[in-house]
């Protein structure tokens, strides 16, 4: 019997990368997940660990923060680039499957008009309700979770003090991205809940996008006041929102600047800033809070 070397492939996967166009104000955005696999001749890596004929999946992930600095017109258009590029660039390289992923992005409505530079990730968030009877009381406790946000300008972090661990620079416009969970205590049963909701999650949205913000923390802050100062049957809103890191991509290895354009999305670890924002004149009700995973 010999042991033969059957079907592979190698590549880089899930390289997460955010293209932003600040041409014009109306800033437009493209947030892909781009992972590449190779085919061809590896078998001298897999059987003596001869890597002459490897492309590095750190290259693999290089060229494709790097196309992207050119635009990205499409998934398909982007996914067709790469592949043929990577398909002809060595011969014993004899084909590569580029996968895309990209995740939608819908402006968000202020006063009724799309942002400029506010956006909302297209889908995925949770409506929750938890109700709690504690001693003839009824205490209902509303929230939603993944509503995925992010500003492609309006936010700045600086002034923090800089101890000896202290790298990260001063920024006067970056990304600010999260994921908002959101948990907000009503002082009354008889709601209409529908119409409730979703002027909770507008005001939510709408602070998002119209504060300029100095730290999440300002932000997850105007986003709870919004909300107390727009619907009076709220008593408090309990927040937590992972700053979602974009680090712009540094291009310069390969003969590219970079003006704000392409940027890594990095998954973890992530800033994870929460807080409650409430009334002073609405007596506490910790029991709706009970049984509630995490800060909120
Ligand atoms: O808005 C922010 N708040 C922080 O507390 C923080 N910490 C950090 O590294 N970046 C940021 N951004």
């Amino acid at each position: 019997m010999a042991i033969v070397l059957g079907p592979n492939q190698y590549g880089k996967a899930e390289v997460r990368v955010v293209a932003v166009d600040r041409s014009t104000p109306r800033h437009t955005l493209v947030d892909l997940n781009v992972s590449s696999a190779l085919r061809g001749d590896f078998s001298a890596a897999h059987l003596t660990g001869d890597n002459a004929h490897v492309l590095t999946t750190d290259a693999q992930k290089n060229t494709v923060f790097a196309f992207a600095r050119d635009g990205v017109a499409s998934p398909e258009a982007f996914a067709l680039r790469l592949a043929t590029h990577f398909a002809g660039s060595y011969p014993w390289i004899s084909g590569a499957r580029v996968a895309v992923e990209s995740y939608g992005w819908d402006r968000i409505a202020v006063d009724g008009a799309p942002h400029d530079h506010a956006f909302r990730r297209a889908g995925g968030e949770v409506r929750t309700a938890v109700v709690t009877a504690d001693d003839g009381d009824l205490h209902v406790v509303a929230g939603l979770t993944d509503l995925v946000v992010l500003k492609t300008t309006g936010s700045e972090f600086w002034g923090f003090p800089r101890d000896a661990y202290t790298t990260l620079k001063e920024t006067r416009d970056r990304i600010l991205a999260t994921a908002v969970t959101a948990r907000w205590r009503y002082t009354g049963t008889g709601l209409d809940w529908h119409t409730t909701y979703d002027t909770v999650r507008t005001t939510m949205l709408e602070a998002f996008a119209s504060t300029h913000s100095l730290a999440l923390q300002q932000t997850l802050h105007a986003m709870g006041a919004a909300v107390l100062e727009t619907v009076p049957e709220v008593a408090e809103v309990r927040l937590s929102m992972p700053n979602k890191h974009h680090f712009l991509q540094d291009l310069s290895a390969f003969g590219l600047d970079n003006p704000d354009v392409v940027y890594h999305a990095d998954d973890r670890p992530y800033g994870l800033i929460e807080g409650t924002v409430l009334r002073d004149d609405v007596p506490a009700a910790e029991v709706a809070w009970q049984g509630t995973p995490g800060f909120v």
